[in-house]
């Protein structure tokens, strides 16, 4: 349910979720309040700057090389626009979509976004939180900060899909994909386009990954496979690692570790947990399992085997991948280039969104993400052909900002954009949303 704090008699109650988020903002005004969390956009971005340390600002915000993708899927919304419609009566508006045989209150998606304690501390918990006090679906990232069985008990109500990095250990994805299912997720999005870690320019100016300190890893250390890896690492004998000069930083990192490997050492004390090997193996084993440039279309049927909920490939650009996946029988595509992180100069996703449109022919649903940063846009990206738009790093800077508070406003004001831009465009549903509502420039 979209929740609201018009009064239930307030006329402005029943008018929509755009009515209701302008009378909640300007009556908030009058008293002196503004919003936890710029609306614009930019604002948002430059807020989070401001919010997060430079290494979890660089992470959330950077793509890879000199930034081209993220500067191309943004350009691609340009060659649109929505054209005006008056005089239609779209006074009652209807945002529901069906997807994944289900009819959702609204057409957008949280996408997975890995490591949110660096934006903070309450990280996917918050996330999951404001996603499912507005209806909308949370995709949990494999690189979560909680364990995804401790956000469905914080959200036994929310609706949520699981996200898995394909790892080196059949064993671990076989487990992970069965919490899921355990868990309430109601599909799977195994993301494709991350076989190997992009060029992250920001991160390496920084040498700043998160996973090396423990962070983001917490559905592998709670699983029972990914401990019992770990177990056997540490027993192992050692080979000669190349080791970390002691620094005050490196003893930070060391303490970080120990205290995300808790649950690995039974969570003992920090001074135990400093002195157990199985913290650091965890981090060894992670960078290690993570990645798998192997993979190839064959391997998707183990997918199959390891669950019974539907899939959707993440990270489909290329209308023959599209095809690939139609042909091997997926419940979904979720077109993304990550969002301008893995490739850099990479071609934009709306430009071939049409493309991939036409050739899955509404046979299965398509997700769609990278560049969307309002109403306006999620309005364009359901015109050429998306089911559903996934929200991703304007979400990750609500958080930054405000917390959960911050994640349900930036969700909320891309809502009452869409509606409003819906109604402006003539049309009383998304559903209704097709070419006509735009003219390419
Ligand atoms: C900080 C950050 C972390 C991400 N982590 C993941 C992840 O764990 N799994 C995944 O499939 N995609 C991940 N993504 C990609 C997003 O799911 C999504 O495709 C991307 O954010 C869309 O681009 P946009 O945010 O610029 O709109 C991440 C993106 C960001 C910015």
């Amino acid at each position: 349910m979209v929740t609201s704090s018009v009064a239930p008699d307030d006329p402005a109650a029943s008018r929509g979720i755009s009515r209701r988020t302008q009378s909640d903002i300007y009556r908030a005004g009058i008293s002196g309040t503004k919003p936890a969390v710029p609306v614009d956009a930019a604002a948002l971005e430059d807020a989070a700057r401001r919010a997060l340390s430079a290494e979890a600002f660089a992470y959330v915000a950077g793509g890879a090389g000199a930034e081209r993708t993220m500067a191309a899927n943004r350009a691609a919304f340009g060659h649109w626009q929505v054209w005006p419609r008056p005089l239609r009566d779209v006074a009652q508006r209807d945002l529901g979509v069906e997807f994944l045989g289900t009819t959702r209150p609204t057409p957008l998606l949280l996408a997975p976004l890995g490591v949110m304690e660096m934006a903070h501390a309450d990280a996917d918990l918050a996330v999951a939180r404001a996603a499912a006090s507005l209806g909308v679906p949370y995709t949990l990232s494999n690189q979560a900060s909680f364990p995804m069985e401790r956000v469905a008990r914080e959200t036994p109500l929310g609706s949520r899909l699981f996200q898995l990095y394909w790892s080196a250990s059949d064993d671990l994805n076989r487990s992970l994909l069965a919490r899921a299912e355990a868990s309430g997720c109601e599909a799977i999005v195994v993301t494709l386009d991350t076989h190997l870690l992009g060029w992250r320019t920001r991160d390496l100016d920084l040498a700043y990954l998160p996973f090396t300190r423990g962070m983001g890893i917490a559905q592998y250390t709670s699983d029972p496979v990914f401990q019992q890896l770990v177990r056997e690492r540490a027993a192992a004998p050692k080979s000669a690692a190349p080791g970390v000069r002691v620094t005050p930083k490196a003893v930070a990192a060391a303490v970080t570790i120990a205290r995300k490997g808790a649950p690995l050492t039974g969570g003992g004390s920090l001074r135990d947990n400093l002195r157990s090997p199985l913290p650091r193996a965890a981090v060894e084993t992670f960078l290690d399992v993570f990645s798998t440039p192997s993979l190839t279309w064959g391997d998707l049927a183990k997918a199959r085997e390891w669950t019974s909920l539907p899939i959707i490939l993440k990270g489909i650009v290329h209308p023959d991948d599209a095809q690939a996946a139609l042909d091997a029988g997926m419940d979904g595509i979720w077109i993304s280039n990550h969002g301008g992180r893995q490739i850099d100069q990479s071609v934009p996703t709306l430009d071939v969104l049409p493309d991939i449109a036409e050739r899955v022919a509404g046979r299965v649903p398509i997700v769609f993400d990278s560049g969307v940063r309002g109403g306006a846009d999620a309005v364009i990206a359901l015109a050429l052909g998306a089911t559903v738009v996934a929200l991703g790093r304007p979400y990750a800077y609500g958080l930054g900002i405000a917390g959960e508070t911050g994640v349900r406003e930036v969700v909320r004001n891309v809502l009452a954009e869409l509606d409003i831009t819906l109604g402006l465009a003539g049309l009383t549903a998304v559903a209704q949303l097709d070419r006509g509502a735009l003219r390419s420039v």
